[in-house]
């Protein structure tokens, strides 16, 4: 496990630019180490204008799309094409926009399948399993990067303080009452999101500022879920100056004027 790196930009639409323009070159270099690439996406703003500002750059027409495995950490139990899922923001954003293999897009089934979350839950799992090589030493994919936003209560993905997912040995949970809408979620849980070579914890905004600053400490993942993220080889925390002001004085590095 890594220990966590942070960089600081000026403001959310400077982070958001200069985590696509990461997002770009580690997925570059991915492909060119070993053919191909996984990615792990992230709903919310900061997920979502990220990937736009990928769409937006033409030095996206350098990643290989095709051969790209795109997964999510965590999904709201929706049916396709609602608003509210995290899918629909990722394709609207970018995904839709990319010449991507539709067989590598693994999208966590919603009520519409006909399954419940639990069953969906399971059915992704069994989709992870498949993906993994023998070099990875488990049942999912070592993911290259894993994008990963935080609400102002620790979680990530859909992994909420105190709640029976954070327990979950299984690779992906089906999560009940959860207390941001919608209560219904399907989620990895953090063995496999500890699986990447990178987690990418993104935030902007003071309300984001007191939960960075706990999951930078040795604060119990079960109080603050983002404090059990931590990628294999990297763990980066990329912030903006609000998301960053409650961070002990030099642990953040300035990355913009
Ligand atoms: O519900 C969710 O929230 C988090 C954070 O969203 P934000 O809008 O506060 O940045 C997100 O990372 C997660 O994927 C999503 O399902």
């Amino acid at each position: 496990m890594s220990v966590p790196s942070v960089l600081v930009h000026r403001d959310a639409e400077l982070l958001a630019k200069a985590v696509a323009a990461r997002l770009i070159v580690g997925l570059v270099d991915a492909q060119a180490a070993k053919g191909s690439a996984h990615v792990v996406l992230t709903g919310g703003g900061m997920g979502i204008a990220t990937l736009a500002e990928v769409a937006a750059t033409t030095a996206h027409a350098a990643v290989e799309w095709p051969r790209l495995d795109v997964w999510w950490g965590d999904e709201r139990f929706l049916p396709s094409g609602d608003p509210e899922r995290n899918e629909t923001g990722a394709r609207a954003a970018l995904l839709d926009r990319v010449d991507l293999d539709p067989a590598r897009v693994h999208v966590m089934r919603g009520p519409d399948s006909g399954l419940s979350a639990g069953e969906s839950a399971e059915r992704y799992a069994e989709e992870l399993r498949r993906a993994a090589r023998p070099e990875d030493h488990g049942p999912v994919p070592s993911f290259d990067i894993v994008l990963l936003g935080i609400g102002p209560d620790g979680h990530v993905a859909s992994l909420f303080p105190e709640m029976p997912a954070l327990y979950e040995e299984r690779p992906v949970a089906a999560v009940h009452g959860a207390p941001k809408p919608p209560p219904t979620r399907i989620t990895m849980t953090l063995p496999t999101l500890n699986a990447a070579r990178q987690v990418w914890v993104i935030a902007a905004g003071e309300e984001k500022a007191g939960a960075v600053r706990l999951a930078l400490q040795d604060t119990g993942h079960f109080q603050i879920p983002a404090a059990g993220v931590r990628g294999r080889s990297r763990t980066l925390f990329l912030l903006d100056r609000a998301a960053a002001s409650k961070i002990p004085p030099g642990l953040g590095r300035p990355a913009s004027p």
